[in-house]
């Protein structure tokens, strides 16, 4: 293989970076020359993750220290609001870097509609219009020539998978989608929160943010576009199960005159023939997030409502691959020309 693309990977203490650096560490046109740390900067890879500690990594850093001339492309897994000001920095000293961004910083097209999910000012307006939503099998083509990839947060990778497709062949009605999401705790990132002590966590289920979770935005900004309904609104409630990763969302929707749950089953079988982490399951298999544990794949199905002219729709995956790592190196071979599955075709783990 020709040289290596260099890497670097931000945020690479926390879970989101920790996993792209253990697919990384296998793909074989990535090199990884830089990891950044805010409160463990200075200390080696393996003293933070010990997982890692079968391969030879560089010490993390922090951002202000990493040598920018030193990457081809950077991988952002970073909290909210701390991405856009960084990424200006990198494009202003070496445009030709692409930055794949895992945070939320880049996925909202609009900066007042970010201010208002997020309340944060957007830093980066200028740079805005570029960036690319990164899901991939919806958007390959601009992505194979953005340098500014925003990979969609985890809920909305699974749900936009599912419903995009029927809501752009006109098949559901968008203004009519409940959706009901659960997520694995890793999902809520690394750092100390009350919420994700094992002793809270465990042994129970708990919705959060009900009403007012800002993936809202996101799917109503894709599902709407992909329907051409503008100020679309979706119900989502997510809930926090007590697993580590992992992530499955049931949407109820209802049915254009004359279509059946059938009907959407075989558009979703049609749409992702040929896509290499799109699985529909077979038409009695309920997803599960057995199915693709530490994986990229994305299964989904659908069956029909006891209520006449409505559909359920299921998907599932694994919120730290596809939703997150997975997805960002799948973006980045599809940017960098590589076959789309390089370093990412790692069956699920099961049991
Ligand atoms: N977890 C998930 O399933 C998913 C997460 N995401 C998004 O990806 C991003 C990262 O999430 P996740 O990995 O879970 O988060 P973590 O909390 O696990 O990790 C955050 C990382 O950012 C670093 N960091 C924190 N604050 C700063 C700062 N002010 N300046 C520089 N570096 C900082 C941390 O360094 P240190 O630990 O050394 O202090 C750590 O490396 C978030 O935007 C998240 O919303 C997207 C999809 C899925
Ligand atoms: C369990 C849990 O807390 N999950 C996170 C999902 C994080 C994520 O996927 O996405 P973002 O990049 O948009 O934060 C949450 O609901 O905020």
């Amino acid at each position: 293989m020709a040289d290596k693309i260099r890497i670097g990977v931000l945020g690479a203490s926390g879970y989101t970076g920790a996993d792209l650096v253990r697919l990384a560490a296998r793909h074989p046109a990535m090199e990884i020359a830089v990891l950044t740390a805010n409160s463990h900067a200075g200390k080696p890879m393996r003293d933070v993750f010990q997982h890692l500690s079968h391969i030879e990594l560089p010490d993390l850093v922090t951002i202000e220290d990493a040598p920018w001339n030193e990457v081809d492309a950077v991988f952002c897994g970073l909290p909210h609001g701390t991405t856009q000001a960084i990424t200006k920095e990198i494009f202003e000293k070496h445009p030709q870097t692409k930055i794949i961004d895992m945070s939320a910083d880049f996925r909202l097209r609009d900066p007042a509609v970010y201010k208002e999910w997020y309340g944060l000012d957007h830093m980066a307006t200028d740079i805005q219009g570029e960036a690319v939503y990164g899901l991939t099998e919806l958007y390959r083509d601009a992505i194979r020539e953005a340098r500014l990839i925003a990979c969609p947060g985890c809920y909305p990778t699974a749900v936009l998978l599912a419903l995009v497709p029927l809501a752009k062949a006109a098949m559901i009605d968008a203004s009519d989608i409940v959706i009901d999401a659960k997520s694995g705790v890793s999902g809520a990132g690394r750092s100390l929160k009350e919420n994700t002590l094992f002793c809270e966590a465990g042994e129970g289920l708990s919705p959060y943010a009900v009403g007012k979770h800002r993936h809202m935005a996101e799917i109503e900004q894709e599902i709407g576009t992909a329907a051409g309904v503008p100020d679309l609104r979706v119900n989502f409630t997510p809930h926090l199960i007590p697993m580590s990763r992992g992530e499955l969302c049931t949407s109820y929707v209802r049915l254009a005159d004359g279509a059946s749950a059938r009907d959407l089953r075989h558009h979703l079988l049609e749409t992702y023939a040929g896509e290499p982490f799109v699985t529909v399951a077979d038409e009695d298999v309920l997803p599960r997030t057995q199915m693709v544990r530490g994986s990229n794949y994305v299964v989904v199905n659908v069956v029909p409502d006891r209520i006449p002219g409505r559909a359920i729709v299921i998907s599932t995956l694994d919120n730290l691959v596809k939703g997150s790592a997975g997805q960002a190196i799948q973006n980045f071979n599809v940017a960098y020309g590589i076959d789309e599955t390089t370093g990412i075709e790692q069956l699920p783990l099961f049991p």
